[in-house]
């Protein structure tokens, strides 16, 4: 059973670099936050001794410090110009199968060749059975290695043709870095689901799902990679010539729809993604939220000189509420924006908690709150999401142990209701705290132990989003309004390919 939604995958490559698989290491440690189920890099190089091009791995289940914490991995294995990496969190193919860490390498009739995923393909389903009856050998469980056969089975001549003759095959959720002897390509899918973006170290091209990787090895931004944007950096890439690009048609017609959740929650707010701020973004949610669900109209009891205070759960809404606070202000709505709850750095989010029990101990670990801010006061909580209702539950419970004067709860984005099937890991919908109550806000509220309980609206999310990223493009927001951009096999379960 899933607690929580996890994050997506993360994704780095680079090409023509002395330093490769090192800067691809601390590429993978800033994105840590998208998967830290196993980790992986692979690079190519031509081995003069062997006399032909290999591709060395080096994969493990953990965290990247863990996985990559011998220097020799680098000195002695990693060798080559070119690197990908990935961490993961699983959507298909159980996350315990060590045939499923990314990325994949094999080899076929055109030499080498490496993958790595963030997304999920939502015909996965039709393109593992019409491969079983082809009598093909799977080597993993996930719905990565599905594109790897399709490359392979490819009759186009040349190798990027099979290349783009095998994602115009594939449906859903894909922002993807590949490996040949020769070539790095970075592609993201027509609808640009998950972000992938371009930047430029030391004159060689990298590409990472997010911009906090470039900032670690001292890369610079040069852009986002497209949405049907197929990228290929050869050898020479960097140099004068700009790398070559290929254009995907999306399917089904529609146009864009990157994730919103992003924004609400997975990104770092150091990142830059779909071409804008992270931080700028979600602090404008907090501004929607503010103009739809002011101060004054919250609080309820009178707290004489002292004024509510906001508290973020962090860190995650911690961009959020300042911006809420901050709007408040502007429109004279008195608040203050206080540090209420002290996060512990030092829990994983993998922290194992079977039991009704053990999940308000793993609340009590990773949060305390500072009671001399809590005492007597107004609260207004802000979070970014509430999935099952654990996190707000415990917390409310938490704090009124602090003797607060009223707990209100605020949240910036809509109620989930429905379950991601493009690249994000979430309870079923049967186990979500919005379809548990009916979408009753009282029940919902009644359940937290909070005064009330608002979230920003639907309309609300899009607007703010939209006004803060002025690119036009548009956004999936599937899981609060079921309105799923791409047709998806529901009810596919992510461990039904596991032989054990
Ligand atoms: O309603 P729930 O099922 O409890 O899930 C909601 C919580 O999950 C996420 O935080 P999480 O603790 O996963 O990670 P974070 O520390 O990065 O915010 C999110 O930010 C909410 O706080
Ligand atoms: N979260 C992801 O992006 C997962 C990628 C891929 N579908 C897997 O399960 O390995
Ligand atoms: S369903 Fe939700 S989490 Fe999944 S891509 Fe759409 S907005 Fe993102
Ligand atoms: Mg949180």
């Amino acid at each position: 059973m899933i607690d929580k939604p996890r994050d997506y995958c993360g994704i780095f490559g680079i090409q023509n670099h002395p330093d490769a698989a090192l800067l691809s290491y601390y590429g993978l440690h800033s994105l840590q936050h998208r998967g830290q189920e196993s980790a992986g890099i692979i690079t190519s190089h031509y081995d003069d001794e062997k006399s032909r091009w290999v591709m060395p791995a080096h994969r493990d289940f953990g965290l990247v410090l863990n996985i990559f914490d011998d220097p020799k991995i680098f000195e002695n294995e990693l060798k080559g110009r070119a690197a990908i990496g990935h961490n993961r969190y699983s959507t298909t193919g159980a996350a315990k199968n060590p045939a499923n860490i990314q990325p994949f390498r094999v080899h076929y009739h055109e030499g080498n060749i490496a993958i790595g995923h963030n997304g999920n393909l939502a015909n996965a389903k039709q393109l593992r059975d019409r491969f079983r009856e082809e009598g093909v050998l799977f080597q993993s469980t996930s719905d990565t290695e599905l594109i790897l056969h399709l490359i392979s089975h490819s009759q186009k001549d040349t190798q990027i043709e099979q290349v783009l003759d095998a994602l115009e095959q594939i449906e859903g959720a894909y922002s993807l870095v590949m490996l040949t002897d020769d070539k790095l390509i970075a592609v993201r899918d027509p609808n640009g689901f998950r972000p992938l973006a371009l930047g430029k170290v030391d004159g060689s091209y990298c590409v990472s799902s997010e911009t906090c990787a470039f900032d670690i090895i001292d890369a610079e931004y040069v852009r986002d990679i497209k949405p049907g944007e197929v990228l290929v950096l050869d050898q020479d890439a960097g140099s004068d010539a700009e790398p070559v690009s290929y254009q995907l048609e999306p399917e089904h017609g529609t146009g864009t729809s990157q994730c919103i959740f992003e924004y609400v929650y997975f990104s770092r707010p150091d990142s830059k993604i779909f071409g804008e701020n992270v931080d700028k973004v979600r602090r404008n949610l907090g501004k929607y939220l503010a103009k739809e669900h002011p101060v004054n109209e919250i609080i309820q009891k009178d707290t004489g000189d002292t004024k509510p205070i906001v508290i973020s759960v962090p860190d995650s809404s911690n961009t959020a509420a300042l911006g809420y606070v901050h709007e408040n202000q502007k429109f004279g709505n008195e608040c203050k924006y206080e540090i209420g709850l002290i996060r512990n750095h030092y829990v994983g989010r993998t922290f194992i908690s079977p039991g009704q029990k053990s999940r308000e101990q793993k609340v009590r670990t990773k949060f305390n709150t500072v009671k001399g801010v809590i005492e007597g006061r107004s609260v207004i909580i802000v979070d970014d999401s509430i999935v099952r209702g654990t996190t707000s539950r415990y917390l409310v419970n938490m704090i009124r142990q602090a003797n607060p004067a009223e707990v209100h709860f605020l949240v910036s984005s809509p109620p989930i209701i429905s379950p991601c099937y493009y690249g994000m890991d979430f309870p079923t919908p049967k186990e979500l705290m919005a379809n548990r109550f009916d979408r009753d806000i009282d029940a919902m509220a009644k359940e937290i132990g909070v005064d009330s309980l608002r979230y920003l609206s639907a309309d609300g999310l899009v607007n703010s989003v939209k006004e803060a990223n002025l690119s036009g493009d548009d956004y999936c927001t599937a899981c609060f309004t079921e309105n799923y951009p791409v047709p998806v096999n529901f009810g596919v379960e992510k461990e039904e390919n596991e032989i054990v």
